[in-house]
């Protein structure tokens, strides 16, 4: 049986007098890769942020039942230090969590990426796609079992696209659980085997792609 990474349970949130969502329950299981979706304000990176433990929810339950240093999440921000190269970007991380690696493994990372040629050049220099790239490396680096991504493909090209999906393909396989947010759920279903739609301010769907699709769920 797989194990359960985290657990959500009657979840609900308010943004002072304004309700954002309730009713939001799911397990997140090793190896499970979710799509979250639903309109612009559904409260997509609300709940991401509230299973990454970010933000406090007004109510309900989420067990994380890994490490603090076993979650990563991506947001919007991509947390790239400007000043620094980009393997001194990630040697930061390195350090900050006291993970022992050498410039060579970093290096490696910053291949899987595309972005070894880049290695010694400060991210201020960076496009939106290689920064995003750079944060893409940054969690790679970690390892975690949770991998909590907002919009990873913002900025990213066709090619990076599908280094993205690779490296959720191979962290899944490897047995991670992986909650994405996208709007391009025609492109990232195929990546995913759950869905977790919000809509009219509750979870409205939650379940296999499969049944997502059969549903006949609008998938435009
Ligand atoms: N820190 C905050 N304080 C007050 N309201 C907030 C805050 N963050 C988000 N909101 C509001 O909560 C609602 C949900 O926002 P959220 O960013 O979670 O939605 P989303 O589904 O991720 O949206 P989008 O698809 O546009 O990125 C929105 O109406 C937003 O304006």
């Amino acid at each position: 049986m797989s194990r359960v990474l985290v657990t959500v349970q009657d979840l609900y949130h308010f943004y002072g007098s304004r309700l954002v969502f309730k009713h939001v329950a799911f397990s997140l299981e090793q190896g499970m890769a979710v799509l979250v979706t639903g309109e612009n304000g559904a409260g997509k990176s609300t709940l991401l942020k509230c299973v990454a433990g970010l933000v406090r929810p007004s109510g309900g339950q989420v067990a994380r039942h890994v490490g603090d240093h076993e979650i990563a999440y991506m947001g919007h921000a991509t947390f790239v230090y400007p000043s620094m190269t980009a393997v001194q970007n990630l040697d930061f991380w390195n350090r900050m969590y006291g993970l022992g690696r050498c410039e060579k493994d970093l290096l490696a990372l910053l291949e899987r990426v595309s972005l070894k040629v880049h290695a010694f050049e400060r991210a201020r220099g960076f496009s939106r796609g290689m920064a995003q790239r750079l944060a893409l490396a940054r969690i790679l680096l970690l390892a975690p079992r949770v991998i909590l991504l907002d919009e990873p493909s913002t900025g990213l090209d066709t090619g990076s696209c599908e280094l993205l999906f690779h490296e959720i393909e191979t962290a899944r396989h490897n047995g991670a659980g992986i909650m994405w947010v996208s709007h391009d759920i025609s492109r990232d279903l195929a990546q995913t085997d759950h869905v977790l739609r919000l809509a009219g301010r509750a979870m409205d769907f939650w379940g296999t792609t499969r049944a997502f699709t059969e549903g006949g769920h609008d998938v435009h």
